[in-house]
């Protein structure tokens, strides 16, 4: 399977690569990203062949099935990193909590949320090719708190590879701070910056086609990468666990092989959509993927109005900091796949021009037929967690705004699943005001919680607190790249 490029290619650039070089250098042409050329039939036939399979088995099957070009021994040494999930056999647990409504946990890798799914084995990948190759990587990752500690989880220590993370200080939890700016390994820089989540993505992107920037690397004898959802080798991994959890309710007996569900994701990259879009597409019986937001709504009027409009929007600091974004990656892989490469740099360059774009009615109609959205406002989303705490389930915010998107989106009875992203522990003060408890600090709120509740806080959250912090630095937008070179 060749990998070609969602705004069309510049002539520099070669027309298609191979998976690994889609993600050792996921620079495309005109500010674009990779997508592969076709998607591989994961209809009912490959359902029911691996309707029995685990997790790994299935991931295995998936990866073969898009024909990349990595071999089956680093493929399963990749996969293996699964074994380190609470649940080995399980590593993504599918819940009931009503009649028809089932939560898909995606947070049960060592850092406690669904960006792990992806970047434990895109880690062991990337890395073991940049050492067969003999090169040399700077990672770059930029955070709204989830992908950084998984970022850097995965690549710590990790021979030719070194990593850049940028967070935005002040935009995340205090937890996911912590794990970020404790964790210790000599081939790791964690820098805070004076800006929100967009900015450092914005950051990200222009270094990753900035030519200066890649000369300045190439005397350090270093080549580029990035660990975001802008790299295709996260995406892959993102479509697998939705087919999974399609699997898990036939499993269940909740449905039949064949019935159509109803996903729900939580959304600020798009990443966990778009590999839903992708498995829909490929077969998987999904009426629709509903799209839960929170005040930072613009996925919501880009799917309910087809406008993708940045004027006059501030990014809102909310209680479900992963998805405090509004300059949605994924978005454009969405647009190449309905609309082609031309509309697709278009649309991308009024955007990036005038600050919105509109799409017409006939796009708008096909949008929809695969989506719909709604957002959540805090205080929506604390009377979820609250409603579900009393039950007996308990759900971080993000989890939270996909119960609206349930309650207000399903037309029809059919069973859904809806996507928990992260665990309740990497937010716990808003879990804790949720439910009746004032804390001060990530700390007191986890004891309290964990106290009344009685549920458990895992040894890597609770062991955070009593870690030396190794990361101070926070600087200025302008001053990000130089900050990078220092470090390197
Ligand atoms: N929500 C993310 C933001 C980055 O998203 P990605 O999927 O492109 O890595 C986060 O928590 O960091």
């Amino acid at each position: 399977m060749q990998f070609i490029e969602t705004r069309g290619n510049d002539g520099k650039n070669p027309a298609a690569v191979p998976f690994s070089e889609a993600i050792l250098n996921p620079r495309a042409s005109y500010g674009g990203l990779y997508v592969p050329e076709s998607l591989p039939d994961m209809s009912i036939g490959f359902l029911s062949e691996y309707l029995q399979s685990d997790y790994k088995t299935l991931a295995f099957a998936l990866l073969k099935a898009f024909e990349i070009d990595i071999d089956d021994e680093l493929l399963h040494k990749a996969l293996e990193r699964y074994d380190r999930f609470d649940d080995p056999n399980n590593p993504v647990p599918v819940v009931g909590i009503e009649e028809d409504l089932y939560v898909s946990e995606l947070y049960h890798g060592p850092t406690r949320a669904f960006k792990d799914m992806a970047l434990q084995p895109f880690g062991v990948i990337l890395s073991t090719l940049a050492k067969r190759r003999n090169e040399r990587y700077l990672i770059m990752a930029a955070t709204s708190g989830d992908t950084g500690p998984a970022t850097l989880e995965t690549f710590k220590n990790r021979e030719n590879i070194k990593v850049t993370c940028l967070y935005p200080e002040g935009g995340t939890s205090d937890v996911q701070r912590l794990q970020m700016v404790t964790e210790d390994a000599p081939n790791l820089k964690v820098i805070g910056v004076k800006g929100n989540f967009d900015d450092t993505q914005h950051a990200l992107k222009e270094l990753l086609s900035s030519e200066t920037f890649r000369e300045e690397l190439r005397k350090r004898d270093l080549k580029l990468s990035a660990a975001n959802s802008v790299n295709f080798g996260r995406i892959i991994f993102q479509i697998i666990y939705h087919i999974h959890s399609y699997l898990e309710l036939v499993r269940q007996n909740v449905i039949t092989l064949g019935e159509e569900i109803y996903l729900v994701v939580p959304s600020g990259n798009f990443g966990n959509a778009l590999g839903a879009y992708y498995a829909k597409k490929a077969g998987l019986p999904v009426r629709k993927i509903l799209i839960a937001s929170n005040a930072n709504n613009i996925l919501t009027d880009w799917i309910r109005k087809g406008e993708y409009d940045l004027r006059g929007r501030c990014l809102i600091q909310t209680e479900s900091p992963a998805m405090d974004i509004l300059i949605s990656s994924n978005v454009e892989r969405v647009l190449y796949d309905k609309f082609g490469p031309e509309r697709t740099r278009e649309l991308m360059e009024a955007l990036s021009k005038e600050g919105h774009y509109s799409l017409t009615p006939e796009e708008l109609k096909s949008l929809q037929e695969d989506f719909d959205a709604t957002f959540s406002s805090d205080e929506e989303g604390e009377k979820i967690i609250a409603r579900y705490a009393e039950r007996g389930y308990l759900m971080d915010p993000h989890t939270a705004t996909c119960l609206k998107a349930y309650r207000e989106l399903r037309r029809e009875p059919l069973a859904t699943v809806i996507y928990s992203t992260a665990e309740w522990t990497k937010f716990s003060r808003t879990v804790a005001r949720a439910i009746g408890i004032a804390a001060e600090t990530d700390k007191e709120a986890l004891d309290a919680v964990s106290r009344k509740l009685g549920v458990l806080i895992p040894k890597v959250i609770s062991e955070l607190f009593n870690k030396p912090i190794v990361h101070t630095t926070v600087v200025e937008k302008e001053e990000i790249m130089q900050e990078m070179l220092s470090f390197l």
